[in-house]
């Protein structure tokens, strides 16, 4: 490792973007395969990952859903996400945001509460465990209908004191933010924050329908807003916070190159962009992956990486006190930087 890995494994983070099915890794695929008595169309975890190359998202998704089909049981999703905290607590996260999508799952007969107490168990042990803070964010799959959604947001209704947020997930062009304005006020309506993706590869149409017509909190992507001089300037104005993936921005081919990401631009633009994961089994990294490639690629400081981490405490859906506290281990741990 070199120092710079070491400083940015070490440098307290928040995870903004993670898609829990994301971070299904080929061994546990096999493992909950065999567990299930489900067969799968790979020979190998060799095969699983030589097939993990993308042109654009939808090629994605659609491996990412059928790789979903080994989850069944309560065990399954529980096994999954306990193994995504081992890897985010070596990787220095201290708070996680975690999203997960039910309608993956009841669409297979999967109940919402075998996916949601699984998910639950693990998040409590992973605070008795590692310390490691975690809040749930429900996505809606925006490729399906506005009554879909409604009923997946019935479903989850006692469990809501449990969920913070919702999100808009799934296949972007086409699917508009405003086709789910009705559910999104619903939702917060009862209490719940506001994300969606927007900016990824839909335009910055988008992202302004996510402001204005769904009211979000947070902007997942984002990274289309930079076509748009009025919006980035709104962006930073309003201080909206953007959870940027640069491995899967480069794996779904939002880049040509990690030396073209925009990270650094963002931060010039006075934009609250944090550095996250999003599915990081399907694309070659957890979130110290995601912010050493993106360094190495744009060179970016260790004052940008501070910036970059505590940013991701300021856009969390942390109360306030918990922020400061988590701001004052960055400025410790940087304090005793050699
Ligand atoms: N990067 C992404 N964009 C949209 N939907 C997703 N679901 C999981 N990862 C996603
Ligand atoms: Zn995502």
């Amino acid at each position: 490792m070199t120092d710079l890995d070491s400083f940015i494994a070490g440098l307290p983070k928040a995870e903004l973007h993670l898609h829990i099915e994301g971070s299904l890794e080929p061994e546990l695929m096999f493992a909950l395969a065999k567990r299930n008595g489900i067969a799968i169309p790979y020979a190998s975890v060799e095969d699983v990952r030589a097939a993990y190359a993308f042109s654009n998202l939808q090629d994605f998704l659609d491996i990412y859903y059928a790789g979903a089909d080994v989850l069944r049981t309560r065990q399954d999703f529980h096994d999954l996400t306990t193994a995504y905290f081992e890897r985010a607590a070596a990787d220095g996260v201290r708070h996680a945001e975690i999203m997960f999508d039910p309608q993956t799952h009841t669409a297979r007969g999967i109940a919402f509460e075998t996916v949601i107490e699984g998910l639950l168990s693990a998040c409590a042990e992973a605070e008795a465990n590692h310390g490691l803070t975690s809040r749930l964010i429900l996505c809606f799959l925006r490729h399906l209908s506005e009554a879909q959604a409604f009923e997946t947001l019935a479903q989850a209704e006692p469990w809501l004191d449990r969920i913070t947020a919702v999100g808009l997930d799934s296949s972007e062009i086409g699917h508009p933010p405003e086709k789910f304005a009705r559910v999104f006020a619903a939702a917060r309506d009862k209490g719940l924050k506001l994300v969606a993706h927007a900016g990824e590869e839909g335009p910055p149409a988008y992202v302004h329908e996510a402001l204005d017509i769904l009211h979000v909190d947070r902007i997942d992507h984002g990274n289309r807003s930079l076509e748009d001089v009025a919006l980035t300037d709104r962006l930073a104005r309003e201080g909206m916070t953007l959870t940027v993936c640069p491995l899967s921005n480069l794996k779904l081919c939002v880049i040509d190159r990690m030396e073209d990401h925009p990270i650094d631009r963002m931060l010039e633009q006075g934009l609250h962009a944090t550095i996250n994961s999003d599915d990081p089994a399907y694309f070659g990294g957890y979130v110290a992956d995601n912010y050493r490639a993106v360094a190495a690629a744009r060179g970016l400081t260790r004052a940008q990486l501070a910036t970059l981490a505590r940013n991701s405490f300021i856009g969390s859906f942390l109360p306030p006190d918990a922020v400061s506290a988590h701001l004052k281990r960055i400025d410790t741990y940087l304090a005793a930087q050699p």
